[in-house]
């Protein structure tokens, strides 16, 4: 017996009980789901693909619980039957019945396990795919109201949520209740008294975890707050780095960086010195479990109540029965979250995608540009008009500018023409057709944007001007960066057109983007073109350049120019001047100066500007 005692483990001590990350996980701040019945049928009919190899899973899982039984108790067996000398079968028969009950626990362990990733990694493969998919089919508002990051945190945090929950803590939880459930019962079985002086200890270890866990949850919170404190600075930071230098604040940022991560520290040991006394506590109330079962098995052995097999049973019992105790604490936080990750999944999958094009909506082949708005009306929030009353009409091949104050509704225009946004009133249409009528991919593909922040992809600059036209040869897309004044600068560089661009193209000059940009948009060659004209400064040279190619590009196309130069105010078929939403004047630049209203007001300053 004194053996039980000091060294009371026999077999590998379970993991589940020590181990700082074990505690960490159960500590983690909870999220909780919503509604995680529906969320829960939802992981279900992706799990459920994969019904065959569940079914393997749970036969595995059945497996390795009922051996864990099995196990100690022909301990106990062969204890009784050979304490008081040989007997029955051989000891090597039994050792080697023993040996393959443990050695199959393992082998339906593992096999339970490695099936189970193999599911989970599928599901959450399939989950990953449905959400970017989704993503790339949301309307324009949706990203509106969004932040980035946190659009970013479902589709990384969430889902790995998702998986390392699916991976391993969906399972565990299911045996830690098998071996539970079968545990109790044996003992039951075996002896009510013992089994209910074993169960003793469960409301103490209850309190104490509870005592510990309301002090280091409190702790862990305010970690993981520290955390997202320090992640938002590094991302300012690094954001705004050329801001942190151009005012050299890198001493300050480094000294604020510092105080931040020194509150992590902070919280960080207090919360983990005082999880820490988790498995201190959990091991003394397992010894002091085998203390009772060990003092009072035998003193009931001593009457003849009970066996000696059944105490030493009782023993491996009772450590079996606190461990997926322990294991269902530390993993039910995880599964909560995980679920309340999976819920925020669902959530997106759930937003309306771009409104499905009416009914009749169909492709569009060829197009000349003709544009007419009739009385067209927009707001982004309703009973607030963004735009009102819009109606003029613009002949293939035309240049309109549009220009007015800032917050007049150019952008807006704009949006509307690419359906981005949806028109509340009025029509818009494309060579005489509603563009409602028109699929949205068929539309924008004969439309391209020359906006003032161009966006380069990681890639070559070969790419990133293939990007509206992927089957475009290499002859065309130097072809279209000549047109475009972009191919001297590019030959120039170490790698030409093979260059790679990183960090959305950092290593090339702002004007150099631009000249990529209109290369992009020759060769995907449009009917229609939409120009944000840049408002910063280029170099005069890059600026002649600039002009020249986009003069080129517009040739033979109907263009909407965003317009703050004079030059190509001047040169437009049409300007349409906007003022809060309306369309206040429209003409040509004779005609506006002319008529001495807003515009030609508007005119003395761009003179100035220009
Ligand atoms: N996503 C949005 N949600 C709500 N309101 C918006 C949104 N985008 C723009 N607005 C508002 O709509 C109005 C028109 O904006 P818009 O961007 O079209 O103006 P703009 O003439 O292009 O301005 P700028 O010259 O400054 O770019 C502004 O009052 C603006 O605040």
């Amino acid at each position: 017996m004194r053996k039980a005692l000091s060294e009371p483990l026999r077999y590998p001590r379970p993991e589940g009980l020590t181990g700082e990350q074990g505690i960490s996980l159960s500590k983690r701040p909870k999220q909780k789901a919503r509604n995680w019945k529906a969320t829960l049928r939802r992981i279900w009919n992706y799990l459920s693909r994969r019904k065959g190899k569940l079914a393997l899973v749970l036969l595995m899982v059945l497996l390795s619980s009922g051996l864990s039984l099995l196990g100690p108790y022909m301990i106990g067996v062969a204890i009784d039957r050979y304490l008081a000398g040989p007997g029955g079968e051989p000891w090597a028969l039994f050792l080697a019945g023993l040996a393959a009950v443990y050695v199959l626990g393992s082998i339906a362990g593992w096999l339970q396990n490695i099936w189970m990733i193999g599911i989970a990694q599928e599901t959450v493969y399939r989950m990953r795919m449905d959400l970017f998919k989704q993503l790339h089919r949301l309307p324009i508002p949706f990203f509106a109201k969004r932040q980035r990051g946190e659009l970013m945190s479902r589709m990384t945090n969430d889902m790995d949520n998702v998986s390392s929950t699916l991976n391993s803590s969906a399972i565990q939880i299911f045996s830690s209740v098998l071996t539970l459930v079968g545990t109790v019962v044996v003992m039951l079985l075996l002896s009510p008294l013992l089994t209910v002086l074993t169960f003793l200890v469960v409301p103490l270890m209850s309190s104490g975890m509870k005592w510990i866990t309301r002090r280091t949850g409190v702790l862990f919170k305010e970690r993981q707050r520290n955390i997202g404190d320090l992640n938002g600075y590094i991302e300012e930071t690094l954001s705004g780095q050329r801001i942190v230098k151009a005012f050299s604040q890198e001493e300050r940022v480094i000294r604020e960086f510092g105080e931040r991560n020194a509150r992590i520290r902070q919280s960080g040991f207090w919360a983990q010195s005082i999880s820490g006394f988790i498995p201190k506590l959990m091991n003394g109330l397992n010894n002091l479990s085998y203390a009772v079962i060990v003092g009072v098995g035998g003193y009931l052995a001593i009457r003849g109540t009970i066996t000696v097999g059944v105490i030493v049973v009782f023993v491996e019992y009772a450590r079996q029965f606190t461990r997926p105790l322990n294991d269902l604490a530390n993993q039910w936080n995880t599964l909560l979250s995980a679920i309340a990750g999976a819920e925020r999944v669902f959530e997106i999958l759930d937003e309306d995608e771009e409104d499905q094009d009416e009914g009749e909506a169909g492709p569009v082949e060829a197009v000349t540009g003709e544009v007419e708005f009739t009385q067209v009306g927009f707001s982004y929030n309703e009973g607030e008009p963004t735009l009102q009353n819009i109606s003029f009409k613009a002949r293939p091949g035309e240049t309109i500018a549009i220009i007015g104050p800032t917050g007049a509704g150019k952008t807006s225009l704009i949006q509307l023409l690419s359906r981005f946004y949806e028109a509340d009133s009025g029509s818009i249409a494309v060579d005489g057709r509603d563009i409602r009528t028109i699929r949205r991919e068929s539309l924008r593909s004969h439309m391209a944007f020359v906006l003032q922040d161009t966006f380069l992809f990681e890639g070559t600059i070969r790419d990133n001007i293939r990007y509206g036209k992927p089957g475009a040869t290499d002859e065309q897309v130097v072809e279209a960066a000549k047109l475009a004044n972009a191919h001297s600068f590019i030959a120039r560089l170490p790698g030409g057109y093979d260059k790679v661009l990183h960090g959305d193209g950092s290593g090339i000059s702002q004007g150099q983007k631009q000249l990529l940009a209109i290369a992009r948009a020759i060769l995907a060659d449009p009917a229609i073109l939409v120009l944000d004209e840049a408002t910063s400064s280029i170099d005069t040279v890059t600026e002649i350049k600039i002009q020249e190619g986009l003069q080129r590009l517009m040739q033979g196309r109907t263009s909407f120019v965003i317009a703050h130069r004079l030059n190509t105010i001047r040169r437009a078929d049409q300007i349409l001047v906007l003022k809060d939403g309306r369309l206040a004047e429209r003409g040509s630049h004779d005609e506006l100066l002319a008529k001495g209203g807003l515009y030609s007001a508007m005119h003395q300053s761009y003179g100035q500007a220009d």
